[in-house]
């Protein structure tokens, strides 16, 4: 078991490993011991903020979001987040992914708004290059991603749904989803706008985006912000199903589509990335923006009191 530990120093094995006895060892051409699993190991791995389970007999990954308490999108968050779909994007193994929270009542709240607030403009570009990355990876990934939206999922938290294959939402109408960065005096840039464009159409975008609309979980369906509703234990179970239909269909067809489908607006981002950072910058620190900020977090508190 040490060796193993040593082997995998990120990696618990679930299953039957409490099971492997030097039976379950196997050598491998250069001599080296290697652990030999039965054909249905799930492997997980747990970051900070993230718990990654790899079941390597359907080949799908269930990503699940842990960042009390609302999941908001830091710094840290992103880079961690991204660095994980970097790695299920090289393991072969992986053809698709499915995004959860962990956390009751909440998909993601969004960026972190803390990020923005009082920061400097380098950090500010550091933590905007974080966000496009997030996006750039889910967005353009070539797994079969699908949103299990078990709770409400505000601007980037909407973002990260939208940039997914399908979406399946509880059906609760507490819950809601939406870019609403407008009630928070800020502006959706041109690639968020764009994203939901691809997702519900112009009309429907204009109206949300101009609005701020948050939508909740049954207007969400009408719209085609999201593809189901379903009962909110049965999210997971009901995404499970969903990605069967998925990875019965050619990677490499299903892929090429993808591509199709989404190069041009990912090409729109990677063209002026530096320039939308820069824009960025010069927005959030702007004096009237920072107090706008200021504001939006200062009621989001009082709603408790
Ligand atoms: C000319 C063009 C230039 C282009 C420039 C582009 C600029 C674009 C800039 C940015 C785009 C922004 C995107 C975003 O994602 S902004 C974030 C928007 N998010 C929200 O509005 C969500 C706000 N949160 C909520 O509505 C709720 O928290 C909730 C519904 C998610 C959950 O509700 P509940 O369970 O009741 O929790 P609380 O409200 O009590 O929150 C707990 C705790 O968490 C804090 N918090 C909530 N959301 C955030 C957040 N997004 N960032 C940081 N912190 C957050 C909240 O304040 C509470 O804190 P506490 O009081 O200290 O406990």
């Amino acid at each position: 078991m040490a060796t193993l530990l040593k082997l995998f120093p990120t990696c618990t094995w679930t299953g039957r490993l409490a099971h492997l006895s030097r039976k379950g060892w196997a050598q491998s051409r250069s001599g080296r011991l290697l652990p030999c699993f039965p054909a249905s190991q799930r492997c997980a791995s747990t970051t900070s903020y993230l718990t990654v389970e790899m079941d390597d007999n359907t080949g799908v990954a269930v990503v699940t979001m842990k960042s009390p308490p609302v999941n908001s999108l830091s710094l840290d968050f992103l880079t961690e987040f991204s660095i994980s779909i970097e790695k299920l994007e090289m393991d072969r193994k992986c053809r698709g992914v499915i995004l959860t929270s962990g956390l009751p009542k909440v998909f993601s709240a969004g960026l972190d708004i803390m990020e923005m607030y009082g920061k400097g403009p380098e950090h500010c570009a550091e933590f905007w290059r974080a966000v496009q990355e997030m996006w750039l990876k889910l967005y353009g990934s070539n797994m079969i991603t699908i949103a299990a939206v078990n709770g409400s999922s505000p601007a980037g938290g909407c973002l990260m749904a939208m940039a997914c294959d399908y979406r399946i939402m509880a059906d609760n109408p507490k819950y809601s989803i939406g870019l609403n960065e407008t009630l928070l005096g800020i502006v959706a840039p041109f690639w968020f706008k764009d994203t939901m464009m691809n997702t519900i159409g112009f009309r429907a975008t204009e109206l949300a985006l101009q609005l701020g609309l948050l939508h909740n979980a049954p207007n969400a369906l009408r719209v085609g912000l999201v593809d189901e509703l379903v009962p909110e234990k049965e999210v997971l179970s009901a995404a499970s199903t969903a990605i069967s239909k998925w990875l019965a269909i050619p990677d490499h067809a299903r892929q090429i589509t993808k591509s199709m489908m989404r190069k041009p607006t990912i090409d729109r981002l990677l063209s002026h990335r530096d320039q939308d950072i820069n824009n960025f910058v010069s927005f959030i620190t702007k004096d009237s923006i920072q107090k706008s900020l200021q504001v939006y977090m200062e009621r989001l508190k009082q709603r408790k009191t």
